[in-house]
Formats: structure tokens, sequence, C-alpha cells
């Protein structure tokens, strides 16, 4: 563990200046008077588990649904917390780093405060390995004060996001009784929620007292479904990577010489490479969900690039900007029936460099045609989840090198005749990891905090913290609770009716939903990007003025009481195109703003749509 975590640090101005910015609160949340009611029962997030999901979690299993009224509803059945004797937390980051997650702290902080200044909340340094080391922080004011809106996890640091043993869960178990903790907040995706719910069964069972808490933090935003809108650092990743893509597009149309492939972080799901996409505009983006369902081997994807770079030698155009998803490697079939035959053997203990004799012939013989960087990456040791290490899997580098192959062969053939293919390989994982979180997040992180104080004092065990209606202004946010449970299900081993569901129940991450508008979106969009040099510039992320609260287009777009209507949208943006002018006034652009229904309106209007750009606005 680093021996730094957790000191003071110093601050740049940029840093200082975020410190003071004050994250809003939803109304449900303001004030000591907190109203939570009680909704119905549930069950899972797939009702074909729901026997297996009970069998595993006899005592949180069913639990209700939890939602925070507005201070002046009326509603009957409702809990008000009056009084509110001392408690005590622990919180912990179990997953990996995500912007924002030290607001989870501060807003977990400020609300026990606010419910009673007795309250202690210990930080458990080293994430997992703390807490089953029992190797704790006070959080005060003082300790907080360096870290409010900051990047990283280095207030309290992480080791590997794993509660799962029977050796871990117990120690986990004593951590909490010894030290007398009233709830634990886990601060994690998929894997580390999961291992929440876990413990939260085994606590209920053996009558700890602590409650257990989850809160969806990962940059991957793949800890989605129909209770979670989004994940805490989604937001902040997607902006600096596709800050970073749109430079590296400008970079490529300036020398006309390079093909740029870049993968991106973000775990099994391709939400980051989607919504970058969406941001940045690059000529192609291949997403592993639509690779999975279509089926296509890593030749056929290797073609359809090489297509893409004729179709563009034809303009004369010999640079070009593509996306991948580190996922990408999982989703093509042949590669993932590799994977999986190496997942086997290090589950069966077998050391790295003897995996690749114990293939089977046909897999074997895949492993042999592969480069070798990347057979040496694909043996390496598992992740915390027994699945391959996706960041370490240089996927771009292997098919600019198929690409580079196949371009090669086409000229011999004669059946290209423009110039040499070049690329450049990048991998934008934790340089967006690490950023200062953006106003969403910040926001997002700290309201949660807060809910989770709410669900410990009421005394309810097994949770999941969630925000909806992220879409609009904080002021309209829905605050809510769903137990962990109702988001578990059991991967099936084969699709349609014989399916039989195998493994333990856990929480899965959600992959694009192929059907949904957003998506549509892109579609359309394709040709355009694959051959116009649509780029688009998002900037860096902005932290004051217009702009700044900008949220993910894809929430924006899902949100379809908003962006459904394509007709109400392009009202809007007439209104401000009419309105503001370039360089127009402080005075006009304030009453421009106070004349649209709320301001949020106008940054979704400046920020979402793809086809109608507006120009920058400045202060005069
Ligand atoms: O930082 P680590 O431990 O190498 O983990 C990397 C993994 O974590 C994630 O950032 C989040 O799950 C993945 O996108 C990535 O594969």
């Amino acid at each position: 563990m680093n021996a730094d975590l957790g000191s003071p640090r110093e601050l740049t101005g940029l840093q200082r200046r975020r410190a003071l910015y004050q994250p809003d609160l939803p109304p449900c949340l303001e004030g000591t008077r907190v109203r939570v009611e009680l909704g119905d029962s549930t069950t899972t997030i797939d009702p074909k588990c729901a026997d297996i999901v009970a069998q595993a979690f006899p005592h949180t299993f069913g639990q209700k649904l939890v939602h925070f009224l507005e201070p002046n509803t009326m509603v009957s059945d409702t809990q008000v917390i009056e009084e509110h004797p001392p408690i005590r937390v622990g919180v912990l980051f179990s997953g990996r780093q995500s912007p924002g997650g030290h607001n989870v702290i501060w807003g977990t902080y400020d609300a026990m405060k606010a419910q009673n200044p007795h309250n202690v909340l210990l930080g458990f340094v080293g994430g997992t390995e703390g807490l089953f080391a029992k190797k704790t922080l006070e959080i005060t004011y003082d300790v907080l004060s360096s870290y409010k809106n900051q990047g990283g996890f280095d207030l309290l640091g992480r080791t590997v996001d794993q509660i799962r043993t029977t050796e871990q869960v117990n120690a986990a178990m004593s951590t909490c009784c010894d030290l007398n903790l009233d709830g634990l907040i886990i601060i994690g995706g998929v894997t580390s929620n999961s291992d929440a719910a876990q413990l939260a069964e085994t606590f209920a069972k053996h009558n700890c007292k602590t409650k257990v808490i989850g809160v969806p933090v990962t940059l991957s935003g793949d800890l989605k479904n129909q209770f979670v809108e989004t994940t805490v650092g989604f937001d902040t990743v997607c902006k600096v990577n596709s800050q970073l893509i749109s430079n590296v597009c400008l970079d490529a149309v300036s020398a006309g010489k390079y093909y740029y492939f870049v993968r991106l972080m973000g775990g099994k799901a391709s939400h980051v490479a989607f919504e970058c996409a969406l941001q940045s505009h690059p000529n192609m983006v291949i997403l592993g969900e639509e690779v999975a369902l279509s089926k296509l081997t890593l030749m056929e994807i290797t073609n359809k690039i090489c297509e893409g770079v004729e179709a563009r030698a034809a303009q004369g155009k010999y640079h070009g900007v593509l996306l991948i998803p580190e996922g990408l490697i999982e989703s093509i079939p042949e590669m993932y029936a590799l994977i999986q035959e190496i997942n086997n053997l290090h589950s069966n203990n077998i050391p790295e460099d003897e995996i690749p004799s114990q293939l089977s012939p046909w897999a074997a013989a895949l492993f042999k045609f592969l480069p070798p960087f990347i057979r040496r990456e694909l043996v390496l040791h598992q992740e915390s989840d027994n699945s391959a290490q996706l960041s370490q899997i240089d996927t771009e580098q292997l098919l600019a090198h198929l690409v580079e192959a196949e371009i090669n062969k086409r000229t011999k053939e004669g059946n290209y005749k423009g110039r040499k293919f070049s690329s450049v390989c990048h991998f934008f994982g934790s340089q967006a990891r690490g950023s200062l979180p953006s106003n969403f997040d910040c926001n997002y992180a700290y309201v949660l905090g807060h809910i989770c104080v709410q669900l410990v004092a009421t005394g309810l065990n097994g949770y999941m913290a969630t925000v909806t209606n992220l879409k609009d202004s904080t002021n309209k946010w829905r605050c809510a609770a769903v137990p962990l449970t109702a988001m578990m299900s059991v991967r099936r081993h084969l699709r349609g009716p014989g399916a039989v569901p195998i493994g333990r129940p856990v929480i899965h991450p959600s992959p694009i939903d192929l059907k949904a508008e957003s998506y549509a979106v892109l579609r359309e969009k394709a040709s355009s990007f694959l051959l116009d040099d649509f780029y688009r510039t998002p900037g860096g992320i902005q932290f004051e003025g217009p702009g700044a609260d900008t949220k993910p287009i894809t929430l924006t777009i899902e949100g379809h009481d908003y962006l459904g209507d394509i007709e109400i949208l392009q009202d809007y943006l007439e209104k401000v195109r009419t309105i503001l002018k370039p360089g127009c006034s402080r005075e006009i652009l304030k009453a421009a703003i106070s004349s649209m229904a709320s301001v949020n309106d106008v940054l979704k209007v400046m920020s979402a749509p793809l086809n109608a750009e507006l120009p920058l606005y400045h202060f005069n």
C-alpha cells in the first residue's frame, strides 16, 4: 500500500478552484427531515432467474424499492427520520479508479455530519485489503479538503476488487463487527456490487448489524439497467477521451498519412467507445456488441476496415481514425473461444508458459496464427472476475497489423492501387481515468453519497443507491435505492427456450442496446463519418460557463421525453440560433438562457445534436 494515501496534497490553481465547487443536491435530500417511501417488492431483472437468485439470497431477495420524496409530497406510507442517533460507517473503493469517486465519500461525510455531528466515517485504506486488515483512516473535514471534486482514488487507494472467498467475507464481517459499523459503503462497478450483495446476505444471515450499500462507480458505464442510468466516472472519461480522439483526428487530417487505431478502456461492453464516437466523429468505430451480433470473424473485421481504407483512398485520403473498445477482442467468436480455453486453463492453475501447449488443436492453430505480442498478452494472469485482462491485450495493434498485411496483399494482387498504408496505435485508458471529474460526475457522486447515509440510517441492507432523470438538472433528479438482488441474473448456456442458467447470480455488465435510438443515430452517420472527415472537437472538460453542465450524449438521447421529439429539439435549436449571435454580450446570453425552459435545455441543445453544430459563443 502506498504510504502517501490520504495525505493532504498540494493543489494547483485549477485544483483549488475545483475544490471550492459545491455540488448541488436535489430537493428530496435537502434539510434534515428526509422522507423515504417504500415501493413495490422486487424480483430480478431476468424473471427466469428469480428462483435461483431467491435461493442464493434468502435474506435479502425481494426487498422493496425505495424512493426519496420531495419535501412537500403528501403520502401516508413514508418514513421520516426524525432523530438520528450517532452512527458509524465504513467506506471503501473496491472497483477501479473512476473520476468522481472521492465525491461519494464527501457526500457521505456531509450527510453524516448534517444528521449528527457525532457520526463517524471510516475510510478503508487500500480498498478490499484495508477492509480485511481493518486498516482505516477517519474521514474528517481536513482530510477531505484536498480531495473534493478531484480525480483518482488516492484518498484511500484500492487493491483487488474482490470480496468473495469465505475467508475474505469472514474477514470483512469481523472488521465490521470489531469496528461496530452501522453501515459499509462499497464503491465500484458490477463486480464490486455483486460482492456487496453477497456480503449483505452473509451479514443478514449472521445477524451482523452492518448494512451494506453499493454505489455505481465505474468508468465503463456498463452498470446500467432499468434502475441505473449511468455510472459515476463515465461522463468524465468519455469527455477526456473524446478530446484526445478529436486531437488525433485533427492531427491525422493535417498530415494526411497515418491511420490512427485507438483502443479505449471500458471493460467488456463498448459504452465508452460508443459515446466517444458520438462526441468526436472518428472515421470508423467497431463496437463489440455489433461484432458479437453479426458473429464477425477477425478476418471479416480486417476486411471491413480495409474496405474503408480503400474507399477513402479512392477519394485521395490516406489518413483516418478508427476506434475500438478494449472488449472487442472477446466479441470476436473465434477469439472468444480461445480466451475461454485460456481462462479454463488458468482456473486449473496451469502456469502461463504452459498454456499454449495445453490448448486444443483448433485453439492452438489460431493461437499460432496470432502475432507473438498478442500471444503473450492473451495468456497473462486473469482479472479478479476470472476473465482475461482486456487492458493488456493490444487489439488495436493486432488489427493494424492485419490490415497492413491485407492491404499489402491487395497491392501485390493489383486490387489496391493507393499509397502505402501506415498506422499509429494508441490505448487511451488511465489518461482519462485520473482526470478531474466533470461537474456531472461531481454532483452525481456527491448525491449518491448522501443517499447512502439515508439508507444506512433507515436500516436498509443490500441496496444500491441510485439516481434517475439524470438528463435533467440536479433539482429534478429522482433519488432512490434498489435491492442489489433485483439487478442480478445468471448467465445461460445457450440462447433460446432450452437455455439452462449456469453459474452464480451476479450483476452482469450491460451491453450497448443495438435497438436504442442513440445507436440508430450513430449508424445513420456511419458513411458520412467514414468518408467526409466530419470530425468534431468537443474540447477539454468545461468546469464553468456554458457547456460546463453537458451530459453524456447517449444519456441525453435515451432521455426520450427530451430528444425523442426531434421537432421540439429543432425548435429549441432555432430559438438558440436566432437569439444568440456569435460574440453576443453577457446580458443577451443571460436573457436568452432565462427565456428558455431551463439552462439545461439550452446546454443540451448546444451539446446533443450531431448534425447541427452551433458556433462558439464568447462572453464579451
Ligand atoms: O487498472 P487495472 O487494474 O489494470 O484494470 C483495468 C480494467 O479496469 C477497467 O478500467 C474498469 O473495469 C477496465 O476498463 C480495464 O480493463
